[in-house]
């Protein structure tokens, strides 16, 4: 491994350096245990804690298949998809990977007693399968989150539609909390060179889902001008949807819980910001009864926020608890556009809002090769930043995840892997130089 960090961290190694280093037998990773699958029950979700069953364990390093790249991980993040995994919510990940493992020959080898997780890395191609001829050994990248075999038709006009589309890191195994990661090579994407390594680990998965659910046709499609309401808006996906929704013209109405967050907002650009818990909304009556009396009196303070308008785009993912009332503020014609159900997947809502005033709901996951590549690029242009607050050693992940699990951390979580530091691995300073303070806006907040 030193030999590996050596030859990055050196500034003249070449492609045939990279492509001559030797590979170690195995590797430091992030995982979550198959026998441990029951250590939680009885357990209420807020009490599953991810410091215990996440651990750091020496593992072989998996054999490289076609189309296939081995990457060295520098920097990954912390995505609420680990949290999941870690507290066996809403299901275990081991039966994705089992059932993977049963499609072919090759796939067999993600069905372990082990799950390698992450969904995010930056870092340097090691090597590249039979058939790979876009990426090289010695290149920067970072990795998107969608795997796909496409050899069906249903994913050719959009491959998040393919049968067999999986999320790296969740839905299969070598994920990317760990020093070395298996990807396909479509997953991978230029490294923002002004950018450090945990700074553009950050973004991806988040990044990614954001533009198609609020920008990409395939989403909602949002244009100038445009009411996006943005549940959590300084969280992962929120701060993005913040970003995307002032760079494109449209006017964020952004939910957040507590003033320093509403600061966050307020210094990204967005001037429209409701404090939830400050304003004590109660949508739920009950475990089973809401109240629509909230609905409105959310939907009231929107309008005095907008000048009387009411939201085009609803930006949701906390799910149960807020479904009801993102159904009820959206205009006629407007959208719902959905990824998410964090505080509960069955959701209610009141259909004569719906279909009496034309609205739409749009299921959205992730993003497609091309959606992620386009927000990539708007990280790389430094026309969207990163959002990264704390960085963690691959050693405490478990309490990364934790912070996230319990909602204690803002924008995003970063991870050190190979880096042995923050701020390594930055080749563009004049661009940094412009955008420094973006780039930094929720560090150590
Ligand atoms: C990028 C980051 C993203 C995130 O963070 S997202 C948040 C984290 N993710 C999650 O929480 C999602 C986790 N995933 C799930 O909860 C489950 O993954 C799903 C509920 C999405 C799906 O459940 P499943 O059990 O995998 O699939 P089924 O469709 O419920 O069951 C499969 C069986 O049901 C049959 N079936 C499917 N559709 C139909 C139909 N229309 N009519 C009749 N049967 C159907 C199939 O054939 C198969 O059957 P047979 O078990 O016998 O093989
Ligand atoms: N389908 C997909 O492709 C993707 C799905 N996801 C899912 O989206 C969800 C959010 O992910 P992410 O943004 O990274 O997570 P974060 O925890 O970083 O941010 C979510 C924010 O939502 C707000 N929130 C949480 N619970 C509630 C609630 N009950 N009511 C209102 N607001 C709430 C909080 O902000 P505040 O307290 O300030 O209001 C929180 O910070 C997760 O369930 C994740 O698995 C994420 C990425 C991709």
């Amino acid at each position: 491994m030193k030999d590996i960090l050596d030859a990055i961290q050196s500034s003249d190694s070449t492609a045939a350096d990279f492509a001559a280093l030797p590979l170690p037998e195995s590797y430091r990773a992030i995982t979550v245990h198959k026998d441990e699958t029951e250590m939680f029950a009885g357990l209420e979700t807020r009490d599953k804690d991810p410091r215990k069953s996440i651990h750091l364990d020496e593992v072989p390093l998996p054999e490289l298949g076609p189309g296939e790249a081995l990457v060295a991980v520098m920097a990954s993040s912390v995505n609420y998809n680990s949290v999941w995994t870690s507290i066996f919510e809403p299901l275990s990940t081991f039966g994705f990977l089992e059932r993977y493992g049963r499609t072919n020959e090759l796939a067999k080898r993600h069905d372990l007693p082990y799950h390698i997780i992450g969904s995010d890395l930056a870092g340097v191609v090691l090597r590249t399968g039979p058939g790979v001829n876009a990426w090289r050994p010695g290149d920067e990248v970072v990795a998107h989150c969608l795997s796909v075999e496409l050899e069906s038709s249903d994913g050719h006009n959009d491959t998040m539609l393919d049968p067999e589309q999986r999320i790296w890191g969740f839905e299969t195994n070598f994920g990317g909390l760990a020093e070395i990661a298996l990807v396909k090579s479509n997953q991978l994407m230029p490294k923002p060179g002004h950018l450090s390594w945990e700074e553009a680990a950050a973004p991806g998965l988040v990044n990614s889902t954001a533009y198609r659910q609020l920008v990409s046709r395939n989403g909602a499609g949002m244009k100038q001008g445009d009411n996006v309401l943005i549940w959590g808006a300084s969280g992962g996906l929120g701060s993005y949807a913040t970003q995307f929704a002032l760079a494109g013209g449209a006017n964020p109405i952004c939910v957040v819980s507590s003033p320093q967050k509403a600061d966050i907002c307020r210094s990204m650009g967005a001037e429209a910001i409701i404090d939830r818990n400050a304003e004590g909304y109660k949508f739920w009556k009950d475990e089973q009864t809401q109240d629509p009396k909230e609905w409105k009196r959310f939907g009231k303070r929107i309008r005095e926020l907008t000048g009387g308008e009411d939201i085009d785009i609803v930006f949701e993912h906390p799910g149960r608890e807020t479904f009801g009332a993102s159904v009820f503020v959206t205009r006629k014609g407007g959208t719902i556009t959905t990824c998410a159900s964090t505080s509960g997947y069955m959701h209610e809502y009141d259909n004569r809002y719906l279909w009496m005033s034309l609205k739409r709901i749009i299921g959205s996951h992730f993003a497609n090769y091309r959606e992620a590549w386009e927000a990539n690029r708007l990280i790389a242009k430094g026309k969207i930043h990163p959002t990264l607050s704390k960085v963690y050693s691959l050693e405490d992940t478990g309490q990364a995840a934790y912070d996230v699990h319990r909602n204690l951390h803002q924008g995003k979580v970063g991870v050190l892997c190979m880096a042995p530091e923050e701020g390594l691995g930055v080749r563009d300073e004049e661009l940094r130089a412009r955008h420094i303070d973006a780039i930094n806006r929720f560090r150590n907040i």
